[in-house]
């Protein structure tokens, strides 16, 4: 699914790229900003996720001949059409690094291009940094709490469409081991596992005759459902028949699985018919609208239960619908850009930025992330962006600097990792945040500051801006 269209795209910024080539701005260079101003599940933290493929389908992303004659129909202009037949991403990339835990307000990562570029290309960004962040931290949350158990991603059935491919990604990228999303498994390379549906043992007369034959199809790595009719009284005993039959044969059963009931309760009673048939090696799968709170509250209450399978709430992010990234101008044709709003926080900053983690002498996080302009290499005074009485010192800190060139002339500069590399990077950087920024009741909340110069180039647009409209 990596050949997108340049037409992944919103009709205005066609529009407006008309007018830049029309007006002869087609080679003014500009910078966009992306970042979000909200924490998705009244967290304290977020996990970026989406860039790794976002810088493939940048090198790639064309109009083709049909894209064109479509645009044509559109009331698109032949000359500008003309133009973007030969249309190829052609900027620069400074971002994040996948996996990084990341908050709101800062530049996540920044795109330096000529205007047309760089405003087409904006909708396809929004669209995978802000699905993929959204679900990868919903994943990291869950993966918080599950302490050693498996997560096996189950949530293609209930996703938004197409969107369940990227959410399997992504899940991945937060800590989930595997998934039973065949297409998601084969192209990016991750676990693929599964078990059974209550159809399938439906469809016999007799569930032990079902778990039998599907042991014989699948020695290596069976998962048996026992709650179709009756868990302790039919599925875990019949289970337990075929476990022993598959010994006989030098064979192991892998798990059987609950998916109703009392989770807690199941487990419980099923680890104990399983321990006392000399079965102590198989392990207990559950399902069932499952997310951080209900795994947390299971493993609370010392649930046997080894492997999660995670779905709906998973791929949906829920509660929350969407992660509200934006894309914001900062710089074009040699000058800083302002957008100057009712609202205070939607000021936007500009210039180019880098945006410095401070960080205490052993490598934990303070806590505080500081946007900085991009020639400065330390910052020794953050202010509070929007409360000006507000500042920490912060000379004394380690600065790590978090934007790095990661595409240059639309060619990616970093080697791709596999995701469960990203995984792993993610989760020490995690650990790097103590443990107050990952409760999830008001966890605290992480500060983000701009430099001093920074601050001083934001009040002197402004003025002139107010100035102007005097
Ligand atoms: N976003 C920010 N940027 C710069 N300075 C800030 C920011 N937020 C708070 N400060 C400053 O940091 C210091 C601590 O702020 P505050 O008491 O609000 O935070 P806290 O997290 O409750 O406490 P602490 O960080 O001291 O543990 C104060 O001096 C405050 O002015
Ligand atoms: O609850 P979720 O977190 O969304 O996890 C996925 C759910 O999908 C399946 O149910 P479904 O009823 O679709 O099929 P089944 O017959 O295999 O149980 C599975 O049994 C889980 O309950
Ligand atoms: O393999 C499973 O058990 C599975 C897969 C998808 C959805 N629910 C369960």
């Amino acid at each position: 699914m990596n050949n997108f269209s340049a037409t992944y795209t919103d009709q205005y910024q066609l529009a407006m790229a008309q007018v830049y080539f029309k007006k002869g701005h087609k080679d003014h260079q500009a910078i966009f900003d992306y970042y979000f101003r909200e924490l998705p599940y009244n967290g304290g933290y977020a996990v970026f996720s989406g860039l790794e493929y976002l810088l493939e389908i940048l090198s790639n992303i064309r109009f083709t001949d049909t894209d064109l004659e479509f645009l044509k129909s559109q009331a698109f202009e032949d000359d500008f059409l003309k133009y973007l037949k030969d249309f190829k991403f052609r900027g620069s990339v400074y971002s994040s690094q996948e996996g990084d835990i990341i908050f709101p307000t800062r530049p996540v990562l920044q795109v330096e291009a000529n205007i047309i570029e760089a405003q087409i290309i904006e909708t396809i960004l929004l669209n995978l940094l802000n699905f993929q962040t959204l679900i990868a931290t919903k994943a990291s949350r869950i993966r918080e709490v599950a302490g050693h158990a498996s997560l096996l991603d189950f949530g293609l059935r209930r996703a938004q469409a197409t969107g369940g491919y990227f959410a399997t990604r992504a899940a991945i990228v937060g800590g989930f081991d595997g998934t039973s999303n065949v297409l998601a498994g084969k192209e990016f390379g991750i676990p693929v596992s599964g078990t059974m549906a209550h159809s399938y043992v439906q469809s016999y007369d007799d569930e032990l005759e079902a778990f039998r034959d599907f042991a014989a199809g699948r020695p290596k790595d069976c998962v048996l459902l026992v709650d179709t009719y009756n868990t302790l009284k039919s599925g875990v005993p019949n289970a337990i028949k075929v476990a022993k039959e598959m010994e006989e044969r030098g064979e192991r059963l892998l798990a059987i699985r609950l998916d109703s009931g009392d989770l807690s309760y199941f487990s419980k009673q099923s680890r104990k018919l399983l321990d006392e048939a000399g079965l102590d090696y198989v392990k207990i799968a559950a399902s069932n609208q499952l997310d951080e709170y209900v795994i947390k509250s299971l493993l609370e209450q010392q649930s046997p239960i080894d492997i999660f399978g995670v779905g709906t709430n998973l791929v949906t992010g829920d509660p929350d619908g969407a992660l509200d990234g934006v894309y914001k101008l900062a710089y074009s044709n040699g000058k800083p850009r302002i957008k100057i709003s009712e609202s205070i926080v939607k000021i936007t900053l500009p210039h180019k930025k880098q945006v410095f983690r401070i960080k205490d002498d052993n490598g934990k996080c303070i806590g505080a992330d500081a946007i900085a302009l991009s020639n400065q290499e330390r910052v020794m005074q953050m202010f509070h962006p929007f409360e000006p009485y507000k500042s920490m010192e912060l000379s004394k800190f380690h600065q790590e600097p978090l934007l790095q060139k990661v595409m240059e002339n639309g060619e990616m500069l970093i080697n791709k990792r596999s995701l469960q590399d990203i995984s792993a990077y993610s989760r020490e950087r995690l650990s790097e945040l103590p443990l107050e920024y990952k409760r999830f009741n008001n966890p605290h909340i992480y500060k983000i500051g701009i430099s001093g110069a920074l601050r001083d180039e934001r009040e002197k647009l402004i003025t002139t801006y107010k100035e102007k409209l005097k």
